[in-house]
């Protein structure tokens, strides 16, 4: 799914009203019917007072339009505009006066009204700020917000949670909308993905408005969101005449004494995914556990506890390194040896990381399109301290673009960065926060890779398979027991959940629906 800035879905609404031949308010009154269905098919006519906050733009607009659905079907309702500028959009007046004609008079707030009384059992809407937010809202503004938020009542934010930008790190987070779920118009926006500002989102879904189909399809996007239909073309079915060598050789590379876990579960993990043969390439301290412990694997020694050199003559088909490797000069020296001569793809993980990052001139050395795999402090340690999330992206950004690499941010919503493109992830869990847990999913992209998926397919298919399988794990561990083990033994289920049809909506379901709008 792509992920639109607010100029672009602008710009959607804009093809939409000429293509559809439509004028602006028909469109709000199809956000505010889709938000309406969503409440009623939940709330089935429940007799909780709803609260609708509503601004002076197309936001406000939308949570009018709303109310009047809902009074007209019986629900409790109390309105309140937020008056924070002087300004009225069309479509909101148009909706004001509607509103009126049913004699429903909605208070008015300005920086000297009292705070409206909310109980924690009520449902607060809030249509305070939508995509036009572009300023810091005022203080009494901020004071209202923060009132909502202490309610501890439920909270719906229209499209995106007041004081959210849609571009930018809010100065004051008190300014936001703490929201318990967003019904997002269209698409879902960048921020909901992001770690400072997703915090305030707990839960998202979009709601289609029939923006034109034809634009959503041709507009380039900067970020696109990475579900199941969107990895499920990648796919590569096996052939019946296949055999081990048609999947590829992954070759992984790291460990150090105390630290041979890490490349056991790389390795394992490159096996699980597919890779039709492993060698792990450690130093001779690591021999006896990793045979042991995945007999399916072939091993090679250098060092006695740490690797000394990178020099093989077997002929892999990508090199997964750094897991555990360690910093020291023997083995730094041996890194950039090996990067100079190497020509396979490479994935860099940890250690590998860690050299590169005190010696930048060896980046120069990555072949194009090397997949890089930091956790944030080895981001840090890569590209500098960042401002802000957005800061992040943009340095991000840069450096992929100065070494033509793939950048995997690792987080809550992991994102995969080439060529000025952001793929940002839906799987995983925060049980994944877990000793061993990248460790997999550098095994999960080599092993992909090795057996024919592109460096960016491996990346973008391996960051959600890795996800998904946590998530299938989850299910027997709960987030405290869940560790990289798990991962690797869900992998499985994670490629056959790829062809698992999404529960049907009933006909019943949808003929209940179509008579909720009538
Ligand atoms: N395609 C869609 O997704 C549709 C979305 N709809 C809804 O429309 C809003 C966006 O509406 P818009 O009127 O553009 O913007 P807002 O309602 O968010 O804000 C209104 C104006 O408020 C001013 N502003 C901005 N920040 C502040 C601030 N801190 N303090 C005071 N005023 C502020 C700004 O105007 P200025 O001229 O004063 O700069 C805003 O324009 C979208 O989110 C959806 O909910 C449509 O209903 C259907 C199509
Ligand atoms: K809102």
């Amino acid at each position: 799914m792509k992920i639109f800035s607010a100029e672009q879905i602008y710009k959607a609404d804009k093809a939409t009203l000429e293509k559809q031949d439509i004028s602006s308010e028909e469109l709000m009154e199809r956000a505010a019917t889709q938000m309406f269905n969503w409440m009623h098919v939940r709330m089935q006519g429940a007799p909780v007072k709803i609260h609708l906050f509503c601004g002076i733009g197309n936001n406000g607009g939308d949570g009018i339009a709303l109310a009047r659905h809902l009074f007209e079907h019986g629900y409790d309702i109390a309105v309140y505009v937020v008056k924070y500028s002087d300004k009225r959009s069309n479509d909101f007046l148009v909706n004001l006066e509607r509103l009126k004609d049913r004699k429903i008079w909605p208070v008015f707030l300005d920086d000297k009204s009292d705070l409206p009384n909310i109980s924690q059992d009520d449902i607060i809407v809030d249509a305070v700020f939508g995509i036009g937010l572009n300023r810091t809202p005022d203080d009494w503004v901020t004071k209202l917000i923060s009132h909502l938020n202490d309610s501890k009542a439920f909270i719906l934010a229209v499209d995106i949670p007041s004081g959210l930008f849609t571009n930018c790190v809010p100065e004051n987070l008190d300014s936001v909308i703490k929201a318990n779920y967003v019904l997002s118009f269209q698409v879902p926006k960048l921020v909901f993905f992001l770690p400072q500002t997703g915090v305030f989102v707990e839960q998202w879904e979009v709601l289609d408005i029939g923006l034109d189909s034809e634009f959503l399809m041709k507009e380039e996007t900067e970020y696109d969101l990475i579900a199941k239909s969107e990895v499920l073309q990648f796919y590569r079915p096996r052939t019946k005449y296949s055999h081990k060598g048609t999947y590829g050789h992954a070759l992984i590379v790291g460990g150090s004494y105390g630290k041979i876990g890490a490349v056991t579960l790389s390795s394992k993990a490159a096996l699980k995914s597919g890779s039709g043969l492993v060698t792990t390439y450690i130093p001779e301290c690591g021999y006896q556990i990793l045979q042991t412990s995945v007999p399916e694997i072939m091993v090679l020694t250098n060092g006695k506890t740490s690797l000394e050199t990178i020099d093989f003559d077997i002929k892999p088909t990508v090199v997964g390194i750094g897991m555990g490797m360690g910093i020291g000069e023997r083995t730094a020296k041996a890194l950039t040896e090996f990067l100079k001569v190497n020509k396979l793809p490479l994935v860099l993980d940890a250690d590998a990381l860690n050299i590169l990052s005190k010696n930048k001139e060896s980046l120069k050395y990555l072949p194009e399109e090397s997949i890089l795999t930091p956790h944030p402090k080895e981001l840090e340690r890569l590209i500098g301290k960042w401002k802000d999330d957005f800061d992040k992206l943009k340095k991000v950004k840069a450096f992929s673009k100065k070494y033509k690499t793939i950048i995997i941010i690792k987080g809550a919503h992991t994102i995969t960065f080439y060529q000025g493109k952001g793929y940002i992830n839906t799987t995983g869990n925060p049980g994944m926060a877990t000793a061993g847990s990248g460790d997999t999913l550098t095994g999960v992209i080599t092993g992909l890779i090795a057996q024919g998926y592109t460096n960016m397919q491996a990346a973008i298919f391996g960051v959600y398979l890795h996800g998904k399988s946590g998530d299938l794990a989850l299910e027997k561990t709960g987030y405290q027991s869940l560790v990289a083990s798990d991962i690797i033994n869900g992998l499985g289920q994670a490629f056959i959940d790829l062809f698992k049809v999404p529960e049907q909506v009933s006909e019943q379901q949808e003929e209940d629906k179509k008579e909720n709008v009538k």
